[in-house]
């Protein structure tokens, strides 16, 4: 079970501290105690357990998550080029953003692995990408045809022939046989259960078993509700962290081993800055005591940013779904190897040709996502399908801050959107939505149309249409890169290919902040395959010698 209450004489008595139980956090510490049955484990998170949770393990509820109580909530600072409203949703909950979000699950794609390895990445290549995702738990397959409304299989059928691409069966499959997705429609594969619609989450995949005591983990510790304010650094050499359990009684654990941060892209660099981890005159224009000066921790900020376009239909969706958006699309706006152009150094270390893999990608939503229109005025139709075109591989870069010493002060985001000197991003937002209108004129699709909500006919040229799809941009929920892995030699490197933190001993990193670069796909993937390399390499390093199967 997990539990609430530790003592002060249990503080001692762990080898291993993961501060965050989340996606990554979870893989983490089920591997770390399957893998070094002789070592104690403590994973803390902040919110409560998603254990026989029917709000958090139905899936198609997911939409409801948001905002409430089990959510962080983070806004932004203000975007000049983009939307200023966008509130970035992080889970409370065990399982962290598994727990609420669509579970969208995409492969790493061979390109995005040679840019991390470009980057300094060392051995994070393909190879082993895939092996660590063929280890992964979690259930993950194509939407169940009982899930598969009318509206979305002629919108995936509209899409293939208003475009001239095919019809991919399986995204995963076309991954791991091809290396990426080129141009190409279809049904989505989902961490799901399809005969319940409960989530194939982290915590579901890797924690349930144990707290079923199906898997039998004595040696690990899950502790719930409970907030880690600080992270104890002596010399350079981290000890522990402090924590303030549900009850309110604060307790200092010191791990003989290591501490391994998995408190997302958010919440980690968020608590490094607070405990004087990162760049030295950040910290010392707020107060807070410098324990590692860390230049890079909270730069690099990046995310998938879309943006949307709504029609009313002229009858009611079916009500087959996973969770309202089962489906997408994958186009090609550049022309092939166009990334070998990019002029940016920390974009494209290396020139790495793109083929012609993916550079624009499109979620169907069969619901009214219209929290952004709205505001613009535009109206709300009862019955709407959306297309919300995104950047898979986007060049602007932000940056989280904090802007007080003071912990209970949410830290800065800021994207930054569409700030990128060639204009790369909002380019491709213009080629998106021009895209959907396109798919949208397109029998057998068009005939559920009745009419186009936003932006509406009136919204013709692409200086229009990149105007209106900035201004009620959105996220795809995607923050990464905060605190990225790198080369030595790079001084904004905060990990190593080990996610070892930069000078600093006995602590690690393992969670979204880690990608070096924006991966092409949904993240949720990639992120537990860190935790399944984070858990061999942090085994490892205790003598485990694997389960047989080379380690690359
Ligand atoms: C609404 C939404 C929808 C998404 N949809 C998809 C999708 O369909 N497909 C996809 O691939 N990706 C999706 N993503 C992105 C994906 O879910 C995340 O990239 C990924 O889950 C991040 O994992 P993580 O381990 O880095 O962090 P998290 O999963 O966020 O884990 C961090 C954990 O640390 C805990 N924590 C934070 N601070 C502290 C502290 N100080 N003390 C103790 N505990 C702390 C948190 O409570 C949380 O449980 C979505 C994200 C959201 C928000």
């Amino acid at each position: 079970m997990t539990t609430e209450v530790i003592s002060s004489s249990q503080a001692a008595d762990f080898d291993y501290v993961i501060v965050g139980g989340g996606t990554a956090g979870c893989v983490i510490a089920s591997r770390l105690s399957e893998y070094l049955p002789n070592k104690k484990i403590l994973m803390i998170e902040a919110g409560p357990s998603d254990f026989m949770d029917d709000r958090v393990l139905k899936l198609k509820d997911w939409l409801a998550l948001l905002g409430g109580d089990l959510d962080y909530d983070y806004p932004t600072t203000e975007q000049p080029n983009g939307n200023s409203y966008i509130r970035h949703s992080r889970a409370k909950v065990l399982g962290g953003c598994s727990s609420h979000n669509t579970l969208i699950s995409f492969r790493t794609f061979e390109y995005d692995c040679q840019i991390w390895e470009s980057m300094g990445a060392r051995g994070w290549n393909f190879k082993t990408m895939m092996r660590l995702i063929d280890n992964l738990r979690n259930q993950i397959q194509p939407v169940h045809s009982r899930h598969r409304n009318q509206v979305c299989k002629d919108w995936v059928e509209s899409c293939s022939t208003a475009m001239d691409i095919p019809i991919i069966k399986d995204f995963n499959q076309e991954i791991r046989e091809t290396g990426s997705l080129k141009q190409g429609a279809g049904f989505f594969s989902v961490a799901y259960n399809p005969d319940d619609g409960r989530r194939s989450s982290a915590s579901v995949a890797y924690i349930h078993p144990i707290l079923r005591g199906a898997e039998k983990r004595p040696n690990l510790t899950i502790l719930t509700h409970a907030w880690v304010s600080k992270i104890n650094v002596s010399g350079k050499e981290v000890r522990g962290v402090d924590l303030t359990l549900k009850s309110g009684t604060k307790l200092t654990i010191s791990p003989r081993l290591e501490t391994i941060l998995c408190a997302g892209a958010v919440d980690t660099p968020r608590l490094m800055l607070l405990s004087g981890i990162g760049p030295q005159e950040q910290l010392s224009n707020l107060g807070i005591p410098v324990a590692h000066d860390l230049p890079g921790v909270g730069e690099n900020l990046q995310d998938h940013p879309e943006s949307i376009i709504i029609w009313e239909l002229n009858a009611p969706i079916p009500p087959q779904t996973t969770m309202d958006s089962d489906a997408g699309v994958f186009l090609r706006r550049e022309i092939p190897n166009a990334a070998t152009n990019n002029a940016d150094p920390n974009l494209n270390p290396s020139k790495l040709p793109d083929g012609n893999i993916a550079d624009i990608m499109m979620h169907c939503y069969q619901i009214p996502f219209c929290l952004n229109t709205q505001r613009l005025g535009y109206d709300v139709p009862v019955h709407a399908f959306c297309m919300t075109p995104n950047i898979p591989r986007p060049r602007s870069r932000g940056r989280l801050y904090l802007t007080s010493a003071d912990p209970s002060v949410k830290p800065a985001l800021d994207f930054r959107y569409f700030t990128d000197p060639e204009g790369y991003d909002a380019a491709t937002i213009v080629a998106g939505l021009k895209a959907a209108r396109q798919i949208a004129n397109q029998a057998p699709f068009s005939k559920w149309l009745k009419r186009e909500v936003a932006p509406g006919a009136k919204i013709k040229t692409d200086e229009e249409l990149s105007e209106y799809g900035r201004k009620v941009a959105h996220t795809v929920y995607h923050p990464a890169g905060t605190t990225k892995m790198g080369a030595k030699s790079n001084a904004m490197a905060v990990v190593d290919e080990v996610l070892k933190v930069r000078g600093l001993s006995r602590v690690r990193i393992a969670d979204a902040g880690v990608f070096p670069s924006m991966p092409t796909i949904n993240p949720m993937l990639t992120v537990l395959a860190v935790g399944e390399r984070a858990a061999e390499l942090i085994a490892a390093d205790a003598g485990w010698r694997g389960d047989g199967n080379p380690r690359l």
